[in-house]
């Protein structure tokens, strides 16, 4: 089994649980459920185009930095001109948690993604109630009907989508509903990176669409080959996290970049 298979399987598990404990109605009558969101559509352009992620381990890399706390990383982030923050919820495999993004959300003020693998209609719930902005979709986990379901269901409650591919077979995945789309540069079930098999991916998408190019920026250099491809937003973590103070790194590369 490859490791996208036992993170979905052991999320299933996860929001089985959950369900038990919480109701949607409860999750309803949350202090952010029912308070506007921020809109990274208007805040890509605006503002650095970088999404920029707070995460402390993944499974690719294992521990990659469990020191700094989420609300010093993340406020210096908005600082230096983060379109919006990527924050992983996901417990077992990223050591994230709803508490991560609930100890933000009153302090900042660019849009927050719940990063996590969306795969019931809880969870869209859970992420209003939490304060997210924007939510993920992975095209591998998921049937196209299930992104159109999804798309739907996130836009009633004001959340956005990010959709994100990797390959051509997923390109009918993309509806024109959908916010932005993300071609991520890793293979989660090998996780190599390649970025130039992005940019010919992103030479297939619909004209008009909004796209995210995530993962695997490690360089200057690799940001801004992507840049000249036309990609609208990039989603970067470990380049800046795996540093004693990812903020300011993050405040660095803004600054060399000129963006
Ligand atoms: O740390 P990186 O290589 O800069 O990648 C960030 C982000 O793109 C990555 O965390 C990611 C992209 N899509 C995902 C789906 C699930 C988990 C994680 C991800």
């Amino acid at each position: 089994m490859n490791i996208l298979d036992k993170i979905i399987e052991r999320k299933k598990q996860e929001v089985a649980d959950a369900k038990s404990k919480i109701s949607i109605e409860q999750l309803k009558d949350t202090e952010f459920f029912n308070k506007p969101t921020f809109s990274l559509k208007e805040t890509i352009k605006t503002k650095s185009g970088i999404i920029s992620e707070f995460k402390r381990q993944s499974p690719s890399k294992g521990i990659i930095n469990d020191k700094v706390p989420p609300l010093e990383v993340v406020s210096q982030y908005e600082k230096f001109g983060a379109s919006a923050v990527s924050i992983l919820t996901d417990k077992d495999f990223f050591g994230g948690s709803f508490e991560d993004i609930l100890s933000v959300r009153n302090h900042i003020k660019i849009p927050i993604l719940r990063k996590d693998f969306m795969i019931d209609e809880y969870q869209f719930y859970e992420a209003k109630s939490i304060g997210a902005d924007v939510i993920l979709l992975i095209a591998s986990c998921l049937s196209p009907t299930q992104v159109l379901e999804f798309t739907e269901l996130a836009h009633s409650l004001n959340l956005e989508v990010l959709l994100e591919i990797h390959s051509g077979e997923e390109l009918k995945h993309i509806n024109k509903n959908v916010d932005f789309v993300g071609i991520n540069n890793r293979n989660l079930k090998d996780f190599k990176v390649d970025l130039q098999h992005s940019v010919d991916l992103k030479n297939q998408l619909p004209d008009d669409i909004l796209s995210v190019a995530e993962s695997g920026i490690y360089n200057e250099e690799d940001f801004k080959f992507l840049e000249e491809k036309g990609f609208d937003g990039f989603l970067m973590g470990e380049y800046f996290i795996k540093n004693e103070n990812p903020g300011e790194k993050f405040g660095e590369f803004v600054s060399k970049m000129r963006i």
